[in-house]
């Protein structure tokens, strides 16, 4: 299934003038697109999992559902996959790490000890990548989160411990960013909540409240870490009340200057993220997004090229928000190929950007200025035929990476010589 390169120039050049008679650049358009960074998340590669090995439920309302075989068992495994992924994904990327998957040789770490040294392989193969690197303390899988509780917990040896945990993040945040020469984004999750109805709301958001900023009160240099907070409305057993809510970390976010990390799967169903950057970032310097597809609830279906993640695209590149908004990805799915559902989400996200950078701007804001809503809406939906493929075709091609399908078959071949045989 390779595509001749003769094909794949010709088609482009044809593209590049249809969309130059509209008004665009589609040279300066991809090498933009070049430049914006897609945050991957490891826990795609194992299902959440992890590599401590305590033998932990994943809890915390989060699920995965499906075994297809080969998931990745050591960090090895893991980065090995990834190195795969990225052979097929045109750009240069960051990878998004959770605190539990730490190596630490063997030796029983808790994760309030952890520390820079516990992700060395990490920064090294990030290195060796020219990549950067984000961060996730891990407040689930854990004893002394089993009951579903961390930084709001009602015990206060309990909350510290967690306070501990985040402030051993940001260090190792840290030191990423200085290893690897750009900031690292820590994003704090937490599934604090009840699952029935709730008498005490105010209580936990208090306490919640007060364990953040004991775990921020140290400032790092934002060259080197960036915190950021994400919110829910609701998990598997929290569906009554989620402590860190939406509400709750905007305002957070707004007072202590942190990034809001916005999910795509942690709002009403008929809620689109989209429509908050512009809101959220009238106010705020930056945001994260973790970039989903929820299908009927927060299921973190893999990221494909819907209107909603058009819409996400637009908004950051219509609002200017490129230096702004960090996109990461977070969905988790067990019932496909695990290095393919990274690829799919990947390349779709940058198609999303790509589309979005290709858009005649100038000429769609002049019809609404000029209350032409007739010539803006024609125009939109006109764009939707444009030989937008040949573009994306030409970009793979640019960056070496297979054109068109021609990546399935290499996830293919890794299947059969590599994933088929981790037992
Ligand atoms: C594994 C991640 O921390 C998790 O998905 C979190 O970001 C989330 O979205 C929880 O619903
Ligand atoms: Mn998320």
């Amino acid at each position: 299934m390779t595509v001749a390169t003769k094909n794949v120039d010709q088609a482009f050049a044809l593209a590049k003038e249809r969309y130059a008679e509209l008004g665009v650049d589609v040279d300066k358009a991809l090498s933009r697109l070049a430049r914006i960074p897609i945050s991957l998340h490891c826990w795609q590669g194992d299902d959440v999992g992890g590599f401590e090995n305590a033998g932990e439920e994943l809890g915390a309302g989060l699920a995965v559902t499906g075994n297809y075989p080969g998931k990745a068992r050591t960090a090895d495994e893991l980065r090995s996959d990834l190195d795969k992924a990225l052979s097929l994904i045109p750009g240069t990327h960051r990878l998004n790490l959770h605190a539990s998957y730490a190596e630490t040789g063997g030796k029983a770490v808790d994760r309030d000890a952890l520390e820079p040294a516990h992700f060395q392989g990490w920064i090294d193969w990030a290195k060796s990548n020219r990549m950067g690197m984000d961060f996730n303390p891990t407040y689930f899988s854990h004893p002394k989160a089993s009951d579903g509780w961390t930084l709001a917990h009602p015990d206060k040896a309990i909350r510290q411990f967690w306070i501990d945990h985040g402030i051993a993040c940001r260090k190792i945040g840290a030191a990423f960013g200085k290893a690897l020469g750009t900031p690292c984004v820590t994003n704090v999750w937490i599934p604090d909540g009840m699952k029935d109805l709730t008498v005490d709301r105010k209580g936990p958001r208090e306490r919640l409240a007060q364990a953040l900023d004991a775990m921020f009160v140290d400032p790092i240099d934002p060259k080197l870490n960036l915190d950021a907070v994400e919110g829910k409305l609701f998990g598997l057993g929290s569906e009554n009340y989620v402590v860190g809510s939406h509400e709750f970390y905007l305002g957070y976010a707004l007072s202590r200057k942190k990034l809001l990390c916005i999910d795509a799967g942690h709002y009403h169903p008929t809620e689109v993220i989209s429509d908050k950057l512009s809101s959220a970032l009238t106010f705020l310097d930056e945001v994260l997004m973790h970039v989903s597809r929820g299908v009927r609830w927060d299921s973190d279906h893999v990221v494909l090229l819907t209107d909603e993640i058009e819409g996400i695209a637009q908004e950051i590149v219509r609002g200017d928000y490129l230096d702004r908004v960090h996109i990461g990805l977070d969905f988790f799915d067990a019932s496909i190929n695990r290095v393919a559902a990274w690829v799919i989400g990947t390349r779709s996200m940058i198609k999303a950007l790509m589309l979005a950078l290709l858009e005649p701007i100038d000429a769609l804001r002049k019809f609404e200025a000029e209350g032409d809503y007739t010539s803006r809406l024609a125009l939109l939906e006109d764009l939707k035929s444009l030989p937008s493929g040949a573009v994306w075709d030409k970009y793979c091609q640019s960056r070496e990476i297979p054109v068109g399908p021609a990546w399935i078959a290499d996830v293919k071949k890794y299947e059969a010589d590599v994933l088929s045989k981790r037992s």
